[in-house]
């Protein structure tokens, strides 16, 4: 059995998985957390073995060290479990990197240039990507979260700004979780439902409008027709969008300047949008989990902060279905999105103008597996309705294994 090491380096965290690409199994996994703060801690779990330990990282590099010394430790040993490849999650591709990439030290350089684009996230990937080599003699593949949207058509990558001074700082829409749209949608379309769907309404797969909401603690959602991507609700940035656990999604721009006239500064206001708005900024917590806690004791904010990530999810839904001309099948992925079926609920309620409708039933029954949740035809038969009878999915996303495969793929032809 041939392994892929899969790295994916947050700012203050190191989440690996080993993945066998043929089987998709996780042989292994953990994840690094607080890295840079006092009190890091690394969980590493292997065949339903799980360790827990507090320690002191420092840093991405020192992240990889102890991920190393877990491995050697705890099993199984890298060594002995032939490791093809090692796949890096980088965040920004820039107008580089359009596929994933075999890395040499021109890749890592140009990862490098990339960082005033993503100051938050690239510079992790670096340094994750240049320990690993020094320790892991096997080839490395950079898989960017930019590259699905890489394609998106001109109208939606366009800001309406000054060209020259857009082209100059390299301001467009890149978008971003572009494994995770590109894994589920993929999924989406090849689910028996939608093919049996697609050929009742005599069409061919090229026509299938999807808007897929990956729901985590970055949350974004994208539109995607035959398989290509047409519009995505990142930006320049992973800030843009929708309402995530600790960012604001969109806002006025002209706040940021009210701000700074207020006597904020650039980094600060920096901060505030990316790491204390949000689910945090209105209710106090980020966690969906909490949140949904405190809406349930009565707590008056964590209402609001869930009307308002709720709200802003609709009105997503509603452009993105005017984007496709409507809406074959949304989908919900990630943490939130896979687990919180009153977030489920709580999008689809009142979007019954566009033919999309749950069942109680299937949303509330927990599966891992990728389902159908949608209520039989609001309007029969299918042809009658104007915009068909879409479908509403859960599909667990699994970036890791994307990447392991992207990574595989790319050894192999080599
Ligand atoms: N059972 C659950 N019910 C509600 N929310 C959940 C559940 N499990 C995970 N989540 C939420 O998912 C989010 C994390 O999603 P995840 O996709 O793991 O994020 P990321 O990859 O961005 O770190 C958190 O807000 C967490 O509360
Ligand atoms: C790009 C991005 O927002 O990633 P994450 O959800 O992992 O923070
Ligand atoms: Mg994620």
């Amino acid at each position: 059995m041939s392994t892929v090491l899969v790295l994916n380096s947050g700012s203050s965290s190191l989440k690996y998985q080993l993945v066998d690409p043929e089987s998709g199994d996780a042989v292994a996994g953990g994840m690094v957390d607080r890295i840079g703060q006092s009190s890091g801690t690394v969980k590493h779990e292997t065949g339903g073995e799980k360790v827990v330990r507090d320690l002191d990282v420092p840093d991405h590099g020192e992240a990889l060290r102890v991920v190393k010394g877990m491995f050697d430790e705890v099993g199984p040993k890298l060594a002995d479990a032939d490791v093809i490849a090692v796949g890096h999650r980088v965040v920004h591709g820039g107008e580089i990197f359009s596929a994933p990439t075999l890395v040499d030290d021109d890749v890592v350089a140009g990862i490098r240039d990339l960082i005033p684009l993503a100051p938050l996230h690239n510079p992790a990937n670096v340094t994750g990507i240049e320990v690993a080599r020094e320790l892991l003699h096997v080839p490395h593949v950079a898989v960017f979260d930019t590259a699905f949207f890489a394609s998106l058509p001109a109208a939606a990558s366009t800001y309406a700004l000054d060209r020259k001074i857009a082209a100059e700082h390299g301001v467009r829409r890149y978008g971003f979780h572009g494994t995770s749209h590109q894994f589920v949608s993929t999924a989406v379309a090849a689910h028996p439902a939608v093919v049996a769907k697609l050929a009742a309404e005599g069409r061919g797969p090229e026509t299938l409008r999807q808007v897929v909401l990956h729901l985590g603690n970055g949350a974004s959602a994208s539109a995607v027709l035959g398989g290509r991507p047409v519009d995505t609700s990142m930006g320049l940035t992973p800030l843009e969008g929708l309402v995530m656990g600790t960012r604001s999604g969109d806002v006025d721009p002209g706040v940021v300047f009210h701000l700074m006239r207020g006597g904020l500064s650039g980094a600060d206001v920096d901060t505030l949008l990316n790491k204390k708005s949000g689910v945090l900024g209105l209710s106090g917590v980020s966690d969906m989990r909490e949140l949904r806690g405190l809406v349930a004791a009565g707590d008056a904010d964590a209402r609001l902060a869930r009307d308002v990530y709720l709200h802003r999810l609709r009105k997503y839904v509603g452009a993105y279905a005017a984007v496709l001309g409507g809406i074959d099948v949304l989908t919900f992925t990630a943490g939130v999105g896979e687990n919180d079926y009153t977030i489920r609920s709580g999008v689809v309620r009142d979007l019954g103008f566009l033919g999309l409708a749950i069942d109680p039933a299937a949303n509330e029954a927990p599966s891992g597996e990728a389902r159908v949740i949608s209520a039989s035809p609001l309007v029969e038969p299918v042809e009658t309705s104007p915009v068909g009878t879409p479908l509403v999915m859960v599909v667990p996303t699994n970036e890791e294994l994307a990447i392991a495969r992207f990574a595989a793929d790319l050894v192999a032809a080599d």
